[in-house]
C-alpha cells in the first residue's frame, strides 16, 4: 500500500467519467479478440464468396439484425444484474401471433403497437415476479416459460397470420432519408439503453446487483423492484420487436422466435457481458451483435444449410462462455496484486496515539443509544435471553462473547435485520423499533457487516455513494448520475477520516482486506449517523491493516459517533474499548471498563471460568 500526497486527493481535482463495468485484462482482451473474430469472418466469407463484400449486403445484415439490436439491450441488462430470460424467443412468437391477430381484426396500427408492448411488459413482469418469488434459478423458471409461451403461440394460431393494415406494413418497411424506420428505432433503443446503463443511477444499481446483490440491498438498492422492472422492460422490448417484425415481414408464423434467444444471448456474451453478472459495456455488445449478424448472413451466403447456423452460433456461445471463465480465473489470480494507492493518514488529534497510551473513556457521556431487556427465541432455542446496555456519544462499546453467546442476534436486532420478541430501544432518547435495516439506517444507525457489503465490480467512489448517488439534469431535463459530485463527496468523507486516495476510480475487487474494511466503514458514515455497529472489523486482517482500521474507528468516535464493536480480537478491544459488554449464553454478564484486566481475564469472563469484580 502506498500513501499519497494530499494534493493527489484534493476534492477539486477533475475526474474522468466514471463508468462501472469490467476492467480486468481478460474481459478487455475478449472484446479485442471479438473484433478480430468479426473481421476474420468477413474475410473468410469474402474469400468463399466474393459477392459477400458488398455494401448492399452489409445494409441487409444491418436490417436483419434490428431485432437482435433491440432485444440485446434488455438481455444484457438482465445478465449484468446476474439474471437471464431464456423465454424471449417463445415470448416473441406468442406476442407476434397475438399482435398479428389484433392487427388483422382491428386494422389498427395503434392497437397493434399497444398490444405488443403492453403484452411484452406484462409477460416480462410475470417472468420477473416468478423468478423473484420462486427463488430458484432464473434459468429453470424462464425455461419453463419458454415451453409455455411457445406452446401457447401454437394454441392461438398454428399457421402464419397475415393481412395487416397498410400503416403497420409502412412502420416495418418505411424509410426516413433512405434509412428504414426499423433501423432508426433499433438504434434509438440501443442508444437509450446504453445511456441508462452507463449514465443513470438505475444503470449503476444494475451493475451493483450483478456484483453482489446482498451488498447492494444493504446499501439501500431496491433489488427486488429493480430486477422485476428489468424483466418487464425486457418483455416490452420483445413486444416492440414483435410489432416491427410483423410490419417488416407482412406475416407472423408461430415459428417466428425459433433460436432467437440463442442469437441474442450469444451476441451479449460475445460482446463481453459476463454470464456471472456485474460486467459488460455497450460498445462490446454492439460488436457482439455485428459478429452474430455477419455469421448468420455469411453462412447463408456460402450456401450452407440452416442447421450449420445452429452449430456455428452454439460453438460461438461456448467459446464466449469459456472466455468469460478464463477472465474470472485471471481476475482471481491477479487478486490483491494491485495496489490502490490508499492510506489512512495519522490524524493529529487522536486520544490514544500509536504508543498505546490509554485514552480517557467517555463512559459518563450523554447516551446516544440504549437497548433494554431484548429477548429473542427461534422455536425452542433462546438465542438472546436478556440484552441490555447503553452507548454514549463518541463512546466505543465492545460486545464480547464466546461462540453462540448471542452477539449476532443482538446486532441483528439493533440493525433492524430481525425483530426481538421482547425489549425496547432508544436512539437519542426517542423510542425506536426497526422493521428493516433500511428503517435503522434512516434513523441514523448503520451496520458494517463482516463480509463488508461492498460491490467488488464497482469503483471506490461508486461503492461509497451506492444507494444515495447524487444526480443532475442532463440538458436540464433528463436525470443522470453526477459522478463528479459523487467523487468530490466521497473524497471529502474519506479525507475527513484520514483516508487518502491516489486513485478512487479503482475497482474495489483490487483492494486489500484492510482497504476494503476502511471503505466499508467510511461509506457507512453519513452526516446524520448517530451510531455505527461494526461486526468483526479486524477479523482476517494483518497487523498493519488492523492498525489502520483501529485508527479509523477511533477517529469516527472522536467526531462524536457512538460505536458498537463486535470482536474476538483482544488487542483491538484493549486499543479501542471505552467499555465492554460481555454476553454469555444469551445474557449480559459484565458491563464495565477494561482497565486493569489482562487478556486472560477477558477470555475467562467470556467463558465463565472466572468472576471479575
Ligand atoms: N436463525 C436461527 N435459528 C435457530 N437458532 C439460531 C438462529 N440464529 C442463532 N441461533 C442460535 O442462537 C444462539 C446465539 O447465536 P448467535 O449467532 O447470536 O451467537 P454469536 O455470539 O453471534 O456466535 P458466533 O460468535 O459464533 O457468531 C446460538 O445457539 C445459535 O445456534
Amino acid at each position: 500500500m502506498t500513501s499519497s500526497s494530499p494534493a493527489a486527493a484534493r476534492p477539486d481535482t477533475p475526474l474522468p467519467m466514471l463508468l462501472p463495468g469490467p476492467s480486468s485484462p481478460g474481459e478487455a482482451s475478449s472484446r479485442f479478440g471479438l473484433a478480430l473474430v468479426a473481421l476474420g469472418l468477413v474475410v473468410l466469407f469474402s474469400v468463399l464468396n466474393p459477392a459477400f463484400l458488398n455494401v448492399d449486403n452489409f445494409v441487409t445484415i444491418g436490417v436483419n439484425s434490428t431485432s437482435i439490436v433491440i432485444a440485446v439491450i434488455g438481455t444484457s441488462a438482465l445478465l449484468i444484474a446476474g439474471y437471464v430470460d431464456l423465454s424471449i424467443g417463445s415470448m416473441l412468437a406468442l406476442i407476434g401471433i397475438v399482435v398479428a391477430k389484433v392487427a388483422v381484426a382491428t386494422q389498427s396500427v395503434e392497437l397493434a403497437v399497444l398490444t405488443g408492448i403492453g403484452m411484452g411488459a406484462a409477460l416480462g413482469l410475470l417472468n420477473g415476479f416468478l423468478v423473484r418469488r420462486l427463488s430458484i434459478s432464473p434459468l429453470i423458471v424462464t425455461l419453463a416459460m419458454l415451453a409455455l409461451y411457445g406452446g401457447l403461440a401454437y394454441v392461438v394460431s398454428s399457421t402464419a397470420v397475415y393481412g395487416f393494415p397498410q400503416a403497420l406494413l409502412d412502420l416495418g418497411r418505411g424509410r426516413l432519408f433512405g434509412i428504414q424506420y426499423t433501423v432508426l428505432i433499433a438504434l434509438a433503443v440501443f442508444i437509450a439503453g446504453s445511456f441508462v446503463l452507463t449514465c443513470t443511477r438505475t444503470g449503476l444499481r444494475i451493475y451493483a446487483i450483478g456484483g453482489d446483490a446482498r451488498a447492494a440491498e444493504l446499501c439501500g438498492v431496491p433489488v427486488g423492484r429493480t430486477v422485476v422492472g428489468l424483466y418487464a422492460a425486457n418483455g416490452a422490448l420483445i413486444g416492440l420487436v414483435a410489432v416491427l417484425l410483423a410490419g417488416r415481414l407482412g406475416s407472423i408464423p408461430p415459428t417466428i422466435g425459433v433460436r432467437f434467444e440463442l442469437d441474442v444471448l450469444t451476441a451479449a456474451i460475445l460482446g463481453g457481458v459476463a454470464f456471472s453478472g456485474g460486467a459488460g459495456r455497450p460498445i462490446g455488445i454492439a460488436v457482439g451483435v455485428a459478429t452474430i449478424g455477419i455469421l448468420n448472413a455469411g453462412l447463408i451466403f456460402v450456401g450452407l444449410q440452416s442447421w450449420w447456423q445452429n452449430v456455428a452460433v452454439g460453438a460461438m456461445l461456448l467459446l464466449a462462455l469459456l472466455a468469460d471463465q478464463i477472465a474470472i480465473g485471471l481476475r482471481n489470480r491477479g487478486k490483491g496484486s494491485k495496489t490502490a494507492g490508499m492510506a489512512v493518514a495519522a490524524p493529529t488529534n487522536r486520544r490514544q496515539q500509536a504508543d498505546g497510551r490509554q485514552r480517557p473513556t467517555s463512559t459518563g457521556s450523554e447516551t446516544v443509544f440504549e437497548i433494554s431487556g431484548a429477548y429473542k427465541a427461534y422455536g425452542p432455542v433462546v438465542a438472546l435471553e436478556e440484552g441490555s446496555f447503553r452507548v454514549g456519544k463518541g463512546e466505543i462499546v465492545c460486545l464480547l462473547g464466546d461462540n453462540g453467546a448471542g452477539k449476532s442476534t443482538l446486532v441483528k436486532i439493533i440493525s433492524g435485520a430481525i425483530q426481538p420478541d421482547q425489549g425496547s430501544m432508544t436512539l437519542e432518547g426517542h423510542a425506536v423499533r426497526f422493521s428493516s435495516p433500511r428503517d435503522a439506517r434512516a434513523a441514523g444507525l448503520e451496520t458494517v457487516y463482516q463480509d463488508l457489503a461492498l460491490c467488488p465490480n464497482l469503483s471506490i467512489v461508486h461503492n461509497m455513494m451506492l444507494g444515495r448517488e447524487p444526480t443532475r439534469r442532463w440538458l436540464g431535463l433528463i436525470p443522470v448520475r453526477d459522478d463528479r459530485r459523487a467523487a468530490q463527496e466521497s473524497r471529502r468523507r474519506l479525507l475527513d477520516l484520514g483516508v487518502t486516495l491516489r486513485d478512487d476510480n479503482v475497482l474495489v475487487r483490487s483492494l486489500s482486506g484492510g482497504q476494503r474494511q476502511s471503505i466499508a466503514i467510511a461509506r457507512s458514515l453519513g452526516e446524520h449517523v448517530k451510531l455505527i455497529c461494526l461486526d468483526e472489523p479486524t477479523a482476517a486482517l494483518g497487523v498493519k491493516q488492523t492498525a489502520q482500521v483501529v485508527d479509523l474507528v477511533r477517529s469516527i468516535a472522536e467526531a462524536g459517533t457512538g460505536i458498537i464493536l463486535v470482536t474476538h480480537d483482544m488487542a483491538t478491544v484493549r486499543a479501542l474499548a471505552d467499555r465492554i459488554v460481555v454476553l454469555r449464553l444469551g445474557r449480559v454478564v459484565y458491563d464495565g471498563g477494561v482497565a486493569g484486566m489482562s487478556t486472560d481475564d477477558l477470555w475467562a469472563l467470556m467463558a465463565g471460568t472466572e468472576s471479575v469484580g
